[in-house]
């Protein structure tokens, strides 16, 4: 178990206790967002043409920051159409296990591959909870995504506010569970969402995620995977500059629908970031 990080606790203090070990160079900060089910077809393609008119500003940043969008299945087609050639990734926010067969009304990770996809998204807590997914069907999504050369966003989080030693203890649970069903030296996000704070009107305690994301920095360079966490849950503008230094950016939900908000997040994490270590 961690100490807990206190919540005044600088970047170079964050790392200096050793779970990001030092800060050479290699990972890049991510940002992503997931529309949910939130927007229609047409309010989705207008939204992806407010993204991609982020272009310039991504470009412009001090400091280079991965940006990826996970709109529903039917607008994949939208976001490869709007966002060519603007360095913006899209992805999907599920995917079944299976390359082929008798699954009805299920995608692929081949699929999404064929579509330009890059990120997937895998056991986010409103699956969990509405559809039964389990730490296993986690774990085999997970891998079915890494083998068709993609790279899992694997949520986990806490179901309750019981506290942060309870708090690493189950989402760690489930980042091992996930990590088994992907290969050494596979590239992964992890985005850590407690989920007492999703579509809650502040994101969890700067401290609890500090503290969490750390504990999750460490199981990802246990495992021998190129992992990045972020964090998610009520995440917007302001979230970051306290969370810096333990994570590798941020996971968006309804504060992204503004994309002036997503912009002030995208500066604020290149801001607030110096390089971060490999993992393995
Ligand atoms: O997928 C995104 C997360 O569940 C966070 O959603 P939220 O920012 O609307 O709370």
């Amino acid at each position: 178990m961690n100490d807990v990080i206190p919540e005044n606790a600088t970047p170079a203090a964050v790392r200096s206790s050793g779970a990001l070990g030092p800060p050479e160079a290699g990972r890049r900060p991510v940002v992503g967002v997931s529309l949910k089910l939130y927007f229609g077809l047409a309010a989705t393609r207008k939204w992806l043409a407010d993204v991609a008119a982020l272009r310039d500003a991504l470009a412009e940043l001090p400091r280079p920051v991965d940006l990826f969008v996970l709109p529903a299945f039917p607008a994949l087609a939208d976001a490869r159409e709007l966002l060519a050639g603007t360095g913006i990734a899209y992805g999907a926010q599920d995917v079944h296990w299976a390359e082929t067969g008798a699954w009805t009304g299920e995608v692929s990770a081949g699929m999404l591959a064929e579509t330009g996809a890059r990120y997937v998204e895998v056991g986010h807590a409103e699956r969990r909870r509405h559809f039964g997914e389990t730490d296993a069907t986690v774990a085999a999504k997970a891998g079915a995504v890494t083998r068709a050369g993609l790279v899992p966003v694997i949520c986990a989080g806490e179901r309750h506010d019981a506290g942060t030693e309870r708090a690493v203890e189950e989402t760690l649970t489930q980042v091992r569970a996930a990590l088994g069903g992907t290969g050494p030296g596979s590239q992964v996000i992890i985005a850590y969402e407690p989920v007492w704070a999703i579509g809650a009107r502040e994101p969890a305690p700067a401290r609890h995620v500090r503290t969490v994301a750390t504990a999750i920095g460490t199981c990802l360079r246990d495992h021998g995977v190129r992992g990045r966490v972020i964090y998610g849950g009520t995440a917007g503008p302001g979230t970051f500059g306290r969370l810096a230094g333990s994570v590798d950016g941020l996971f968006l939900g309804r504060l992204a629908h503004d994309t002036g908000n997503l912009r002030r997040v995208l500066e604020e994490v290149a801001a607030a970031t110096a390089p971060l270590p490999l993992r393995s």
